[in-house]
């Protein structure tokens, strides 16, 4: 039987592109981890009861140690690895408290919008990056 859309677990993800100065708060993802050596945009998983500003908000202090004060929505973005399927729910982090660092360890950098271009992020990643962009070309 053919697999449609509708059949396949779809997982939902908070996703927060965090702004600063015109750069992009990116962390790496551990090589044991899904989409494992890439650089990601900090977020994950949203749990049953949770709205997505309030799994973005628990997320980012889990794993970044930062406190969200402003954020908007920004795109949706449904990708099908071939394990699993994944909705990105991205959101603008234009507000946030305390000095961020990767509480599991995990490296931490702020990109520019050039050297967006030259990074390796998961497959699924690409529209966010020229929307991101694009976002801060006009800013
Ligand atoms: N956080 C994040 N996840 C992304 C990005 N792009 C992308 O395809 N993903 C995928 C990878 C994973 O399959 C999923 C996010 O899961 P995650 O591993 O961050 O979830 P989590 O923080 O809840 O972690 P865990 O407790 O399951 O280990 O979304 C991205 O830019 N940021
Ligand atoms: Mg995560």
């Amino acid at each position: 039987m053919q697999q449609t859309n509708s059949m396949v677990k779809v997982v939902h993800v908070a996703v927060g592109v965090i702004l600063r100065d015109s750069q992009v708060l990116l962390a790496l993802r551990s090589s044991t981890q899904h989409q494992g050596g890439k650089w990601e945009f900090p977020g994950g998983k949203v749990e049953a009861g949770e709205t997505v500003p309030q799994a973005l908000s628990r997320e980012l202090y889990e794993e970044i140690a930062i406190t969200v004060t402003q954020s908007s929505a920004f795109m949706q973005l449904e990708y099908a690895y071939p394990e699993k399927t994944v909705l990105l729910d991205i959101y603008l982090v234009t507000g946030f408290d305390g000095q961020p660092h990767g509480r599991e360890g995990q490296p931490l950098r702020w990109a520019s919008s050039s050297e967006l271009s030259t990074i390796e992020f998961p497959d699924a990643n690409q529209p966010i990056v020229e929307r991101i962009q694009e976002y801060l070309s006009q800013s």
